[in-house]
């Protein structure tokens, strides 16, 4: 009998019995997720796991305590579920900054892939609890000085977390009541639309070249299915972080709202988004978005490799610590 991955749980959906992909150590392929149940390849969920609720939300699946059901938050994020309508909010509550730590990224999709697992749940609003700031993007200190095997880790994480959003078969709606650089972008990016505060103290934007460093092909991918290839070019050479109101004349957020009628649009616009047969909608959104998935899916070790020797080059280190010194005189 072959150990199972440390990640297999109650969680998985082939729990109690492990699938194929579960076992570790029956083949040399690594398990492709470490933070996942390991019997759901990464990228796209299976249509056929997302429950035929077009119009209403689906009952609960029997044998799930009905406090889980509601609300859950273990320490990053909270996630709230609201049954009636089978929306669930996740809050990002990560100080100072919700920055993308490997923990926060590893939580985040644990908490998605429970919702993904809930019958009730059927579309998921993404914002902050932390005033100002929706997210900082990646920890940067997850790239600076660590080992070759924790880039691997980090940056296995920071693809998983893409592959779950950008494939979630669920309604996803960014309420970006905050700055949203670089990850955060990614994050508010791969979501179905985006209602940003109107605050031009708030910006957005794949900022990576400020840094010294490149947004992987596949962040370039969804800002380029967002925006457009010309706006996705200048923007990305520039670094550029844009005012939420020019972020809405590129399109990369769809509207802004005043702050105090943030979470009341969101609601209002799931809505919308759920008044739509789920099967015709999934469909189509998977049709939309498979090549770009694919892509990573067919290249992540390789993805993983040249984030490795990238981000390990001397020059590049300096870059990011230089960068994180700015950061520290300008806060304190
Ligand atoms: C050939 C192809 C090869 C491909 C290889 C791929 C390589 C590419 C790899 C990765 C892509 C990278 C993606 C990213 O997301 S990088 C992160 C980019 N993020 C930023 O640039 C944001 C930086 N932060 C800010 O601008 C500000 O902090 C703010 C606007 C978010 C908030 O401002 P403010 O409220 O004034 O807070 P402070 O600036 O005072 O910050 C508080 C505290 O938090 C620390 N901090 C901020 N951001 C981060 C972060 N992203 N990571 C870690 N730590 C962060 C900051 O340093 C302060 O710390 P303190 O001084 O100790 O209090």
């Amino acid at each position: 009998m072959f150990p199972v991955s440390p990640n297999y749980g109650s969680g998985c959906p082939c729990f109690p019995t492990p699938c194929a992909q579960a076992v570790l150590g029956s083949t040399s392929t690594p398990v492709p997720c470490p933070a996942l149940p390991a019997c759901v390849p990464p990228g796209v969920l299976p249509l056929s796991r997302r429950p035929p609720a077009w119009g209403r939300a689906a009952r609960q699946p029997p044998g799930l305590p009905l406090a889980l059901a509601r609300a859950f938050s273990n320490n990053k994020i909270l996630v709230e579920l609201d049954e009636s309508s089978g929306v669930a909010t996740m809050k990002f509550k990560s100080p100072p900054v919700n920055s993308l730590s490997l923990d926060f990224l590893t939580e985040f999709c644990i908490s998605l892939e429970k919702l993904e697992n809930n019958r009730a749940c059927r579309g998921v609003i993404l914002t902050s609890a932390i005033p100002k700031i929706f997210s900082s993007g990646l920890d940067i200190t997850e790239m600076c000085g660590k080992s070759t095997e924790h880039y691997a880790e980090f940056w296995r994480a920071v693809q998983e977390m893409w592959l779950r959003v950008y494939g979630c078969n669920m309604v996803m709606i960014a309420a970006v009541n905050g700055s949203s650089p670089a990850g955060g972008c990614l994050i508010a990016l791969s979501c179905d639309y985006r209602i940003m505060v109107d605050n031009p103290k708030f910006s957005i934007g794949l900022n990576e070249t400020q840094l010294g460093i490149v947004a992987p092909f596949w962040f370039k991918d969804t800002f380029v299915n967002v925006v457009g290839q010309r706006i996705a070019e200048r923007s990305l050479q520039l670094g550029a972080l844009h005012p939420a109101p020019e972020a809405l004349k590129l399109g990369v957020v769809d509207e802004l709202v005043p702050e105090e009628k943030l979470q009341e649009r969101a609601a209002a616009v799931m809505a919308q988004w759920l008044a739509l047969p789920d099967h015709a909608r999934q469909i189509t959104k998977s049709m939309m978005r498979k090549t770009v998935l694919d892509r990573l899916i067919s290249h992540r070790e390789e993805d993983i490799q040249h984030f490795i020797s990238f981000t390990s080059k001397e020059s590049i280190q300096k870059s990011l610590r230089m960068y994180m010194e700015m950061l520290r005189k300008k806060s304190g």
